[in-house]
């Protein structure tokens, strides 16, 4: 049989099995199975050549029983709507993961930022929050950085939705720079709780993380801090990769360097001669593996060559349903995403109320609320894996799907 690489039809799966095991009925199967909402959005923009090129967006807001929906807007060509569904539902779970009075929401635009201009960018970005402006808001929808967008693009968004609304609007939108009202540490976020998780992870393990052999795939905002922060810990990164290749190195790859020839998409092997493939970097003889990129690329296909003992999940759905289960029989601890890469939006939600306040907190404040938050949250999961006799992905399921279904049985809906 074909392995489902769809990530909305296999979200679906794994809610039904979760929500059965909490004992939710299908009444409340059939409201959380899809979004709430999903706005399709055509954009037209001119080009700095004078054309017009039209377009499509999306976003989609699974559940707002809990609070307002929350979660990044994806820029890259293969965008679509069953993905950004899925991405969605997924915020709905890591805020449940995590105790954030939020649900989930997520937005993306077809498009490759890296053929495109600054200004480009720009038009494309007001254009997008125009197209959405009836739908987000601060105490609606708080849209935030994903792949191929960062803090600039946050700053024009902000800046197109506050003259909408003839409102200074920090509120709307996080991954901000620090001068607009954005958090200390929002940028390194996500690369933290993944530190953390993979902190947690290897105390379990019994692995020692000084010396360990590290291996991430991507090396954007998620996968480059990740890398300064496992190589300062003394872990051994041996290799990286973007979307053009990977870079091995046995002995442990210059970080230092490879960060700062980075280019601001998060590529640097189109520097090098000597690569190997994203799908070899995947198999390579390692103790910890970060797949920090895009989704489905630990499938039935591959897995059962994944050397690594730990997998921890930066990216958004890079692990299909098949090859978790293959993985765990294996006896990999696999950390899901909807925990791992929860950093990010926990930073996002601390920026959301420094700015609701007008105060703000020092970078260590923050990351002490961020680990705080983050190493209960992974115990929380491991603990309801180990009584509930399921894996990980399947328990963080249970863990982050309650607080949506709660709050919805409280409002009546269900
Ligand atoms: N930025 C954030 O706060 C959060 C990001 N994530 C997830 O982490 C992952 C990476 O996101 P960011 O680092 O923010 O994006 P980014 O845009 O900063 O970097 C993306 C990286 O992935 C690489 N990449 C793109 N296509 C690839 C391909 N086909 N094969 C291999 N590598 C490829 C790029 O070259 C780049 O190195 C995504 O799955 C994202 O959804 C999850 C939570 C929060
Ligand atoms: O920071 C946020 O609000 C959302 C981050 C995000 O899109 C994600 O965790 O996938």
């Amino acid at each position: 049989m074909e392995e489902n690489l769809n990530l909305f039809t296999s979200t679906q799966d794994i809610i039904k099995e979760a929500l059965e095991k909490l004992g939710f009925n299908d009444e409340m199967y059939e409201l959380l199975k899809e979004p709430l909402r999903v706005l399709t959005v055509r954009i037209p923009i001119r080009m700095d050549d004078g054309t017009v090129k039209v377009f499509q967006g999306y976003r989609s807001q699974h559940n707002d029983a809990v609070g307002p929906t929350k979660g990044g807007v994806r820029f890259h060509p293969e965008v679509n709507e069953d993905e950004v569904k899925a991405l969605s539902m997924w915020m709905t779970l890591k805020c449940g993961i995590v105790g954030l009075p939020y649900g989930g929401g997520k937005g993306g635009i077809v498009c490759d930022p890296r053929t495109m201009s600054m200004n480009e960018i720009e038009r494309l970005s007001r254009g997008y929050v125009r197209a959405i402006s009836q739908i987000v808001g601060p105490t609606k929808d708080i849209p935030a950085p994903d792949v191929y967008t960062n803090s600039q693009i946050m700053a024009w968004m902000m800046d197109e939705y506050s003259r909408l609304r003839e409102n200074d609007s920090p509120g709307f939108i996080t991954g901000k720079p620090i001068v607009l009202g954005g958090s200390e540490g929002r940028e390194k976020a996500t690369a933290q709780g993944v530190t953390i998780c993979i902190e947690e992870a290897a105390k379990k393990k019994g692995i020692n993380l000084n010396g360990a052999r590290v291996v991430i795939q991507g090396f954007g905002n998620a996968g480059s801090y990740l890398a300064k922060f496992l190589h300062d810990y003394g872990a051994k990164v041996i290799g990286i990769s973007d979307a053009y290749g990977a870079l091995h190195d046995p002995d442990g790859l210059d970080i230092d360097y490879l960060l700062d020839r980075r280019d601001s998409f998060g590529t640097v092997t189109t520097l090098f001669e000597n690569k190997i493939t994203n799908k070899e970097l995947l198999e390579l003889e390692c103790d910890i593996l970060v797949p920090a990129a895009i989704s489905n690329q630990i499938t039935a296909d591959n897995a059962h060559n994944i050397k690594a003992s730990i997998i921890v999940e930066a990216a958004n759905g890079p692990t299909t349903m098949e090859a978790t289960k293959i993985l765990n029989d294996n006896g990999v601890l696999l950390v899901p995403d909807v925990l791992a890469s929860a950093g990010g939006v926990t930073v996002s939600y601390f920026e959301w109320v420094q700015n609701n306040q007008g105060y703000y907190w020092s970078e260590e404040e923050v990351n002490d609320k961020l680990r705080t938050k983050l190493v209960a949250s992974f115990n929380n999961v491991y603990k309801t894996a180990e009584t509930r006799h399921v894996n990980m992905r399947l328990a963080a399921y249970m863990v982050g799907l309650r607080n949506a279904a709660e709050a919805s049985k409280f409002r009546g809906w269900v």
